[in-house]
């Protein structure tokens, strides 16, 4: 056998699209075993690549976690005997070739090309060349027809979804959180002129919704500081505050700012608060941009006095499996202990949040989790401890919402398979879970 030639870390020394391709696995197992976030992952991995090149990175690195349920069951039937622990990563290079041949257009000559090309960089890795190069000539000539149907989340969320919103839901759920979602944007002010300027579709929640974007910030408005990205369902709580002039209201949990940014656009003062340091110099950024301000207040708010106030917002720390669509692995980075410590976090938040409210004052609840756990049973838990409190329900209509997406008791829940589309790449929604308190 060949001797395996020295791996290649130059990107410039690389066939095109290889080092790429490098990054995209690097950051999926790197994402895998540590269970960071991907963009973060991604923005060390790919530094010194070109912008196509950190395009295509991010590509195949979010369609590999995005589709891996489905891509490891496949691999299973296809190398029975598996692959030795030693060589873990053939297995992953294969899954990224594989996920380019399957769910990418990407000519089946480079997938497998440059997916043997890596196999045979590291000597550890370098007799297993022949059985890539076999697997994915395979998976190339058959297709998708030999995918297995199966979950591209694990089991234990797919269950938790399909005993929260029964089978069929269940199902569709877990489908819909496979796809790419679109790019919503919020205007900070006029967004029917703004969806005409982008050529965007003005959702009825005032969102307006872009496909193949590209880069967000080449789009026009961008460095005017005239929108910014936020899924329409992330947009929703911030709207159930009515934010106007003369109110004073806290966000809690505030950053990256989205939806400081909605309630200072309003008219409103706002006070945001983060425990995170770099956090927040990402919202000042972005208020920055959108020359919007805010007083920034850096504390636990699990322990914070101030207040009181008009209104406030908790956007408590969750799971955000409602966000996978986006954040495919938030699918693979979390676990059922974690609902249960988030939850525990988010009870302590709301607890000393209600201190914050002045009496007759209005306390918003938001979660993007699909975790009920994180949501209904949250609110629930909390009315039965706080009399002092009750649930002001959010009408049909009122902010442009829907009746399908607010729950018997009022509460927005919004589904990722809500805003069904003819044209599915406009289709969907971030699941979230937001509750409107009354206090007093
Ligand atoms: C879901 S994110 C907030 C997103 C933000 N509301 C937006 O719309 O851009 C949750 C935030 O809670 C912050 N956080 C977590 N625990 C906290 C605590 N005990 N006190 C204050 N902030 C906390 C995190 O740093 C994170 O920025």
């Amino acid at each position: 056998m060949k001797e395996p030639r020295p791996p290649a870390r130059s990107p410039a020394a690389d066939a095109p699209g290889l080092a790429a391709r490098r990054a995209a696995a690097d950051a999926v197992q790197s994402v895998m075993e540590t269970g960071h976030p991907l963009e973060e992952t991604l923005e060390r991995l790919t530094r010194e690549l070109d912008e196509r090149d950190r395009a295509l990175a991010r590509m195949i690195a979010a369609t590999t976690l995005r589709k891996q349920g489905s891509l490891r069951a496949l691999l299973r039937t296809l190398m029975e005997r598996g692959i030795p622990e030693k060589a873990r990563r053939v297995e992953m290079l294969i899954l990224v070739g594989a996920a380019q041949i399957l769910f990418m257009d990407v000519p089946d000559h480079a997938a497998v090309g440059t997916t043997v090309t890596l196999v045979g960089e590291q000597a550890s890795t370098a007799g297993f060349k022949g059985l890539a190069n076999a697997v994915l000539r395979r998976i190339a000539r058959e297709g998708k027809a030999i995918l297995p149907d199966v979950a591209d989340q694990p089991e234990w969320m797919v269950e938790g979804w399909t005993a929260a919103y029964g089978p069929a839901a269940g199902e569709a759920i877990s489908r819909a959180l496979a796809h790419e979602a679109p790019l919503d944007l919020t205007a900070r002010e006029n967004p029917e002129i703004l969806a005409e300027k982008l050529g965007g579709r003005l959702l009825p929640t005032g969102s307006i919704r872009l496909v193949e974007a590209g880069n967000v910030t080449a789009l026009a408005g961008f460095e005017a500081g005239e929108w910014w990205v936020q899924d329409a369902a992330a947009a929703l709580p911030a709207r159930l505050l009515h934010p106007a002039a003369g109110m004073t209201l806290a966000d809690l949990c505030a950053a990256p700012g989205g939806k400081t940014a909605q309630l200072a656009a309003a008219g409103a003062r706002v006070v945001a608060v983060d425990r995170s340091a770099p956090r927040l110099r990402r919202l000042k950024a972005n208020l920055a941009r959108l020359n919007l301000t805010a007083e920034v207040i850096e504390a636990d708010a699990t322990r914070l006095k101030a207040g009181p106030y008009d209104g406030v917002l908790l956007d408590a720390p969750c799971s955000a499996t409602g966000t996978i669509r986006r954040h495919p692995e938030v699918a693979w980075t979390k676990a059922p202990a974690d609902i249960v410590s988030l939850a525990s976090l988010q009870a302590r938040l709301l607890a000393n949040a209600a201190e914050l409210v002045k009496p007759g004052g209005v306390l918003v609840y938001s979660t993007c989790s699909l975790e009920p756990e994180e949501g209904e049973r949250q609110i629930a838990a909390f009315l039965a401890r706080r009399p002092d409190f009750s649930r002001e329900p959010v009408t049909p209509g009122e902010c442009g919402i829907p009746a399908e997406w607010i729950n018997a008791a009022g509460e927005v829940r919004t589904l990722p398979t809500h805003l069904p589309d003819e044209d599915p790449r406009y289709a969907g929604l971030d699941g979230f879970f937001a509750a409107r308190l009354r206090k007093g």
